[in-house]
């Protein structure tokens, strides 16, 4: 088929849809074939009418989580597909000799949402949403824009070429072009892909997440070990990456029969940034376009709780996103049948559509941002961009974002070695672990748990933490079954052998919230049944109100906080993410016939346990919980012992 390759101007010429694709730096695939736009997921077309497998290419906009109920600024954008016909490969060295280099001039220069209003709407998410118990982190997104006059595949044409040549670290470098659309980035993050496993488990595939978050820009003149340690010891980024793995795996637990494991922490490094991140991995025996519509999108882009997050981005963000934070999908048939999926999140990512430039860019909003701090990180990330489409000066520090006052100190110093070799960089990276979970670390051992034979329940208040939590149910032996606040019946909830409530945002306290509102009815109908049940953080906290226990916020919110607390006679080292907390008189250790773990100081609660029910305000399921599967245990343990008559 190469021979048939035109170059890669007069493929532009042709006017024909088609996209390049650096994914390893030897070579560049080019795709031709014909573009198809597609309502849902599920039309993606995977197969001709005949039933022969085809390769496809699909831009999924973030849009696209209206299939899973969420919310959305909805701008329609196109589910994109080509359809490929003809798949090429270029070498690299003959690529760049093709493209064009001569420099795209922009008009207009500047971003959309100035320094300040940025710093602004960084203050409302701490204030108004994570200080409200909404979630522990939010990606709020602002585009640099400009004017372009040059024909619109020529500057894409150019702009990949400066992309391969001055970006480094990227897990896909793409320039797809379809009518009207063009599309270049150089994304360093996978979002998810699916491989087939070996013939002798046909229908399974091997499913690969990699979180990416933590961003250390580089200092003029490039990173050093010395800087590198200094980011690397952050408790805001160390908190941050461990936020999103857990919002990953919240993921990889709904399409995973074994739940994924999580491997890391490594460096990404690129010209300007270097990230860190996780490998998450796991098998599935789900259609590749399932496992793509659990994982809509990635929290990394988006937020966590992930449904909450859209509804908090919808809040902040003034216009739609378009494909950011979306993903271009390559769908490639496997030999043994089905496709594989390789999904590179679409950021670092500039689109140009009738003369407009837009380059979109977000940063991870936590609880301790500084909002300086996160508009600087706007201005890194852009900056790869940015440089390779001539609006910073790609090769000289200090360079100036066009149309902005603040100076790019993270223009790239030519050919650094890579600090993740560094031994004590590598040290202090793998030194992260001695925090986290041992079991999702480990590839988990298969059923025969104590509870075997047994149901449970488990009540999802929108926080997925509910698959994590199915999933170490299941491994504790149960037979689990996760229904949504809205579903459960009184009739399951009567019925179940345990149920578990689970976590979910917002304020325990608001009744007018028909979600709080019925997780009350449905703890309350347990409870007075006196049925065995366990009630996780937000259930936790409408248990204790029932119970009497008063409901305040915290000083300063625990969203995303791993702390070393006394659950019943025994420490536990435990993983936050609340903002609301129970709280008795300190030193209270009973109430009527409640038991409770509370802090000796401040008399938040820990824990409750009494005849038939026990409850946590932390994760066990967390990867933050190191000791959260010994400790979901024993409280399931509290929660069946059999009520005395
Ligand atoms: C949100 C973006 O990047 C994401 C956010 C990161 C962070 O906050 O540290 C790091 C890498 C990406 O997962 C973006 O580039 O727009
Ligand atoms: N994870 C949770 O369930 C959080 C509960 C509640 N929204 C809080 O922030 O306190």
């Amino acid at each position: 088929m190469t021979g048939s390759l035109p170059t890669l101007t007069d493929l532009a010429a042709s006017g024909a849809p088609f996209a390049l694709i650096a994914r390893e730096g030897a070579s560049v695939e080019v795709l031709r074939g014909d573009v198809v736009d597609v309502d849902r997921l599920a039309d993606i077309p995977l197969d001709d009418p005949d039933g022969t497998p085809r390769e496809v290419l699909a831009l999924v906009p973030f849009r696209q989580v209206v299939e899973r109920g969420f919310v959305c600024h909805d701008d329609r954008a196109p589910l994109r597909c080509l359809r490929v016909a003809d798949h090429d490969s270029l070498p690299l060295a003959e690529a760049l000799r093709q493209l064009p280099s001569e420099r795209v001039p922009l008009e207009d220069a500047g971003f959309d949402i100035s320094d300040e209003d940025y710093a602004d709407i960084v203050r409302r998410v701490i204030a108004d949403e994570i200080g409200r118990g909404e979630g522990a982190n939010f990606v709020i997104r602002r585009d640099f824009t400009a004017t372009v006059e040059t024909d619109a595949v020529t500057a894409g044409l150019t702009w990949f070429r400066a992309l391969l040549q001055h970006e480094r670290g990227a897990y896909w470098t793409f320039l797809v072009v379809t009518d009207g659309h063009v599309a270049v980035g150089a994304s360093p993050e996978a979002h998810v892909s699916a491989r087939s496993g070996a013939p002798a488990e046909p229908g399974t595939s091997i499913v690969t997440m990699n979180p990416i978050s933590g961003t250390f820009r580089h200092p003029r003149g490039g990173a050093t070990a010395e800087t590198l340690t200094e980011f690397l010891s952050s408790t805001k980024e160390t908190e941050e990456l461990f936020m999103v793995v857990d919002e990953e795996l919240k993921m990889m637990s709904a399409v995973c029969s074994d739940g994924g494991r999580i491997t890391g922490p490594h460096l990404k490094e690129m010209s300007r940034l270097t990230h860190t991140e996780y490998m998450l991995r796991g098998s599935s025996t789900m259609d590749p376009r399932d496992i793509l519509r659990e994982t809509m999108f990635a929290p990394t882009v988006t937020g966590s709780p992930m449904q909450n997050a859209c509804t908090v981005i919808a809040r902040h963000e003034r216009t739609p996103r378009g494909y950011y934070s979306g993903v271009a999908a390559l769908f490639t048939p496997a030999a043994g049948g089905g496709h594989d999926l390789d999904a590179p999140i679409l950021i670092r990512t500039a689109y140009l559509v009738d003369g407009r430039l837009r380059v979109p860019v977000g940063a991870t909003l936590v609880r301790h941002s500084d909002p300086a701090g996160e508009v600087g990180e706007t201005h890194g990330k852009a900056a790869g961009v940015l440089g390779a489409i001539g609006a910073v000066d790609r090769d000289e520090a200090p360079a100036v974002i066009a149309g902005t006052t603040t100076v790019d100190e993270d223009a790239p110093a030519a050919h650094r070695p890579r600090l993740g070799d560094d031994p004590t960089i590598a040290a202090l990276l793998s030194s992260r672990n001695a925090r986290l979970a041992q079991f999702w670390l480990d590839p988990q051992a298969a059923g025969g748990g104590p509870y075997a034979g047994r149901e449970v329940l488990v009540v999802d208040a929108e926080d997925r933490f509910t698959t994590m939590l199915g999933h170490q149910l299941h491994h504790l032996g149960f037979a689990v079954r996760i229904a949504p606040w809205h579903e459960v019946t009184d009739a399951a909830v009567d019925e179940a052998g345990l149920v578990v409530f689970g976590p979910g945002p917002g304020d325990p306290r608001d009744g007018a919230s028909p979600r709080i509102a019925r997780m009350r009815e449905l703890v309350g109908r347990r409870a007075d049944a006196g049925r065995p049940l366990l009630a996780v953080c937000l259930s936790h906290q409408i248990l204790a109100d029932r119970l009497g226990i008063a409901l305040a916020p915290l000083a300063s919110p625990h969203q995303g906080l791993q702390k070393s607390v006394d659950v019943f006679g025994q420490p536990a080292s435990i993983g936050f993410y609340n903002t609301f907390t129970a709280r008795v008189a300190p030193g209270t250790e009973r109430l009527g016939d409640t038991e409770i773990a509370a802090d000796p100081s401040s008399g938040d609660v820990y824990a409750l346990r009494g005849p038939g029910y026990a409850s946590v305000q932390g994760h066990l399921e967390s990867i933050l919980s190191r000791d959260g599967l010994p400790t979901l245990e024993r409280l399931v343990g509290f929660a069946l012992e059999p009520v005395p008559a």
